[in-house]
């Protein structure tokens, strides 16, 4: 079950969660829970969870390493089939990817053989776009992204945080009605994280675009999010939700601002509990041995 911490406060999880009478959610996930099969017999890996979002909310999950993040957000994706409970996006059952459901990870997954031009129109090459609607789609996402310069450029020739930009447009380019971000900012240095935090923003205003995004980095949850999502240790569950009022317009200033390092103290707070956890999980097994 979630809490919910509202400006400071935590308050009960309601069964099921909110929403809004006059805009249905767009995605839904329904009691999803999964088991992996190892050697050893089932290992549960995140329990019956469920959420809501709202069309053009940015919502983050936070959780110690190994907590099944990812493997939520894949089975968001589709890549992965639940053990148990569905997913609704717009109201229709996830089974398999779909262009709907644009994905980032942190692994640049760029094909390498491709221009930046090339890549971004991959997915609409795919869909059997004429030339000149791909060309004007791929153009316009570049420059949202600030590489309409580098089009001709291979992979190879970009830095990370460029190579995570053409990411970010290839998979805009497909129109998603969700973007799921895996770590996305992960390999990228201090400096470049924040500029890519501002395109994401940027996008955003713009885009009024879906965004559930995993991180490790509370900063980096709390600069994005409408809402944190914080998982326990695994078997994993949302254990609080984290309203973040801060709007859709966002600057750097504000990461020095006392409410957002209030949240971030909060979200801190949370994580280190589950953090703990898994640690002392790790010496008592060890001491068993
Ligand atoms: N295909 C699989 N088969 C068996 N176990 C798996 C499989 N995929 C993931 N796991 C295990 O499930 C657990 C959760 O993995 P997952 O990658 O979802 O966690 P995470 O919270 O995203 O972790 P991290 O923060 O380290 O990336 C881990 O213990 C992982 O080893």
């Amino acid at each position: 079950m979630t809490d919910t911490l509202t400006a400071g406060r935590i308050m009960p999880a309601p069964l099921i969660p909110e929403e809004d009478p006059n805009a249905g959610p767009i995605l839904r996930v329904d009691r999803v829970g999964k088991d992996y099969p190892t050697k050893s017999g089932a290992l549960t890996v995140l329990e019956p969870t469920s959420f809501t979002m709202q069309t053009s909310e940015l919502v983050s999950i936070v959780g110690p390493s190994g907590c099944g993040k990812s493997t939520l957000l894949h089975i968001v994706g589709g890549l992965v089939e639940p053990t148990s409970g569905s997913v609704y996006l717009d109201g229709v059952e996830v089974h398999e990817p779909s262009r709907e459901r644009g994905m980032v990870f942190q692994a640049y997954t760029l094909f390498p053989w491709r221009t930046v031009y090339q890549n971004v129109q991959f997915g609409l090459e795919m869909r059997g776009l004429p030339r000149k609607g791909r060309e004007r789609i791929a153009d316009k996402f570049l420059e949202a992204v600030g590489l309409s310069d580098f089009k001709n450029h291979y992979p190879k020739q970009l830095s990370g945080g460029m190579r995570q930009r053409v990411a970010i447009a290839r998979a805009l380019a497909n129109a998603p009605r969700i973007l799921l971000m895996d770590e996305p900012f992960g390999a990228l240095d201090a400096q470049t994280r924040a500029v890519m935090q501002d395109l994401v923003l940027d996008i955003r205003r713009r885009e009024r675009i879906t965004t559930l995004f995993i991180t490790h980095d509370i900063d980096e949850a709390v600069y994005l999010s409408d809402r944190i999502f914080v998982m326990t240790a695994r078997p994993g569950h949302i254990k609080a939700e984290i309203h973040v009022p801060f709007g859709p317009d966002r600057s750097d200033a504000l990461r020095n601002a006392p409410e957002f390092l209030e949240i971030r103290k909060q979200v801190h707070e949370l994580l280190y509990e589950e953090g703990k956890a898994v640690v002392d999980a790790e010496i008592a097994s060890g001491s068993k041995k």
